[in-house]
């Protein structure tokens, strides 16, 4: 997994039947090999260049599948469309430029929140959560602030319930 990420902002839920994402690629930014998780994915290059690289899926029959088999690679250009789904293969996209972002449209159907990354090694997999930077242009709470906030929420309510009972011994004795 790279640890710098691309965005992914939430255009369109297309009636709850597609995904419009639209996906911006810093310099050297690009996701781990994943899979679609059974949905058709097309997308189309709106600004700057990005490489696709198409894996074929591990055989999980052996428990040691190591390096993981490239099938082909190219770079999409500038409104150029591609299209993937799992019958295809898994892909890794990067942008391997290092003076120009790139941005990119991604439409999703059916819609999906998790996929299946692979380690290029070993060919193992994990299932990860996809979330959004932005949905309809405006900024999601990143996963940290939603823990904070839930914990600083559960401490209020055991502060509060602390408060409480020393009220009511503090009643008890007058
Ligand atoms: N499928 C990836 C983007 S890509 O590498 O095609 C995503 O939705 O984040
Ligand atoms: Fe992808």
């Amino acid at each position: 997994m790279r640890l710098s990420r691309y965005t992914r902002n939430l255009v369109d839920e297309g009636n709850g039947k597609f995904n419009l994402i639209l996906l911006c690629w810093g310099e050297g930014q690009g996701s781990s090999i994943h899979d679609h998780t059974d949905s058709h994915c097309f997308m189309k290059m709106l600004q700057g260049e990005l490489k696709e690289t198409l894996f074929e899926w591990p055989n999980n029959k052996t428990q040691d599948v190591g390096d993981m088999v490239q099938k082909s690679q190219k770079i999409l250009k500038e409104n150029q469309c591609a299209y993937i789904n799992d019958s295809v293969g898994l892909h890794r996209v990067e942008n391997d430029s290092h003076t120009e972002g790139s941005v990119s449209l991604h439409l999703y159907s059916p819609p999906f929140d998790t996929c299946q990354t692979f380690d290029e090694r070993t060919g193992h997999k994990n299932t990860v959560k996809m979330t959004f930077w932005s949905k309809f242009g405006e900024r999601t709470q990143s996963e940290t602030t939603e823990a904070q906030k839930k914990t600083s929420a559960l401490g209020m309510i055991v502060l509060s319930n602390r408060v409480n009972m020393k009220l009511q011994i503090s009643q008890i004795h007058t």
